[in-house]
Formats: C-alpha cells, structure tokens, sequence
C-alpha cells in the first residue's frame, strides 16, 4: 500500500482501518466499494451507512492532488447500483485555473463512466461551492440528491441550490446519467475504439460536439473519460479531465501514459481538441492522436 493510502487510514476510526485494510492491499481496489462491500464494512465496523460514508472522506481526500491550494476535497457519490464512488480534486500546475476538477465532478465522473445510470447522494467533506451545485443540478436525480456533509443533516440539492437555473432552462428534457448513443463507429485499434465508445456516450446535449479522451498506461491498462456538458457552460467537466480522474483514482499518475487518443465529431461548432492537447503537454504527453467521426443518424 503506498504512503497517501496508509495515512488515510491512520485518520480512520481503528475498527474501520482493520477492515478497510484487505481492500486497500488489493491491487483490484479501484477506489469504489459495491453494496455488499459496503454492508460488510458497516458490520465489521459498527458504523451506521451515514457515520461509515464521513469516515471515508478521509481515504476518498488522499486521492486529492493539490499542488496549487494544498486543500484536499474528498467525496463518495452513492450510485443507485448501491456502489459508493470516491472522488477528490485535481489541480494543474501551467494551465489555467479553469482545468481544475472538483471532488464532486471527480466522484460523479466515476460513477458515470462505471455506468452507473443514476445517484442517490453525495457525502462531501466541505461545503459544495456554487460551481459543483451547478454541476450537481445537471444529474437526472438533481431534484432527489441527498448531499450529505460533516455535522449537518441531509439536505437535497434544491435546498443547496435554490431557484435553480439547470437543462430544463434550455429546452433539453434528458439530463446527465441518462444513456446516451450518438454513433455506432468501430476501430480495429482497441485504443481508438474504446475512445470513439466513450465519445458516443459522451454528453453534449447544449453543442452536440461530442468528444472523449483513451489513455493506454505501461501496464497495458485503458483509461476512458468522455465530456459531459453544463447548462450552465462554465462548469462542464472535459473529456481528458474525466479520464484524468479515473487514472488517478486507479493509483496512477500522469507519468504513466504511454499513448493517448483523442476523439471528437467532425464539424461541431467547438472543439476540445486545442484545450486537451495543451493540458496534456503540460503533462509530459506530446504524443496524442486527434481523429474526427461522424454519427450515423
Ligand atoms: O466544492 C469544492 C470547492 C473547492 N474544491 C477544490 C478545488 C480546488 O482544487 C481547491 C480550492 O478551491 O478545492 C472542491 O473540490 N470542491
Ligand atoms: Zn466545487
């Protein structure tokens, strides 16, 4: 176990770091915990759902990379499949503020691409700020989410965000988490295929310009992360960002790409193609390949 994990769980309460322990040795443990993985761990810790989903913050902040403020925001998004989804902020060093990833988008961002198909909570370890409450208000179950936070009652996300501007404002009736299929396209390369899969199911309902980033890691591991657009512009998480989180979440690092694809729909009226290429060489990876597809309907 590395170091950032075996500090988090020195912040445990002690009947839950034992348990939480076999996890946290696994090399399967992807920073997720099913709903019966959960159940086992509010038995062997004697923790009610709420008291054991505050105790995790602690192990979902240690995936936080901060290098900016040094502030570690953890969440868990409590998927409808019962699995909780951990999640924390990321931030770059030589882009501009506005590539930042907050805990929130970080743990809804892995729920989704693990195909979750809808949320129920989010148990966050600070306050959400006005932009995640944007982000949040986005979700097909925006007027059900519980938000969860330390020494609070659970609140929904209308109590958090009143006279809410959100898709409904813009005439779009779906909303994020509801399946998505714009394009059927196949590649023999498995690296390209799985990003055109994820653009296909990206979420863009304000331009249609649906994209999605495929990183291969030198373990020979596929990353995915495909863009999922805001009512509100502003606060839409890009596709690299979302596979970005998923590396990190996975125990990865940036350094570890060794191949990166990005995709996108011919002749949208924007493109991510210029923002994922230079935060990508911000990070080190200048070998990226760009393709366009097309749907077929
Ligand atoms: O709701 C919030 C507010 C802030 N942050 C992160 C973003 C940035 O990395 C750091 C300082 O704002 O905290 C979150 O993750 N969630
Ligand atoms: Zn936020």
């Amino acid at each position: 176990m590395n170091e950032r994990l075996s500090q988090a769980l020195n912040e445990c309460p002690s009947s839950l770091a034992n348990a939480l322990l076999p996890y946290l040795n696994s090399d399967t443990f992807h920073a997720s915990f099913s709903a019966t993985e959960v159940i086992a761990l509010q038995q062997s810790s004697g923790l009610s759902s709420t008291e054991l989903a505050l105790a995790l913050l602690p192990l979902a902040a240690s995936y936080a990379f901060a290098p900016l403020s040094d502030f570690k925001v953890g969440a868990i998004a409590h998927g409808a499949s019962g699995r909780w989804y951990l999640g924390a902020n990321m931030e770059f060093i030589t882009t501009p503020l506005q590539q930042t990833v907050h805990a929130e988008q970080s743990a809804i961002n892995h729920a989704w691409i693990s195909g979750e198909t809808r949320l129920n909570q989010m148990t966050v370890n600070y306050t959400p700020c006005g932009h995640c409450r944007q982000f949040m208000n986005e979700l097909n179950c925006a007027e059900q989410l519980l938000i969860q936070l330390p020494d609070t009652p659970p609140r929904t996300l209308p109590f958090y965000l009143p006279h809410a501007f959100g898709p409904k404002d813009l005439g779009i009736t779906h909303a994020l988490f509801d399946p998505q299929i714009h394009a059927m396209t196949m590649h023999h390369d498995p690296l390209i295929n799985a990003a055109l899969s994820a653009a296909s199911q990206s979420y863009a309902p304000y331009t249609h310009a649906y994209s999605a980033v495929a990183l291969l890691l030198d373990t020979g591991q596929r990353v995915t992360g495909r863009y999922a657009e805001n009512a509100a512009f502003n606060p839409s998480l890009p596709p690299l960002q979302s596979a970005l989180i998923i590396l990190r979440l996975q125990g990865y690092d940036p350094s570890s790409i060794t191949r990166a694809v990005f995709v996108e729909i011919a002749g949208a009226a924007i493109s991510q193609k210029s923002a994922t290429l230079a935060t990508l060489s911000a990070l080190g990876c200048h070998d990226i390949e760009t393709l366009t597809f097309t749907t077929n309907g």
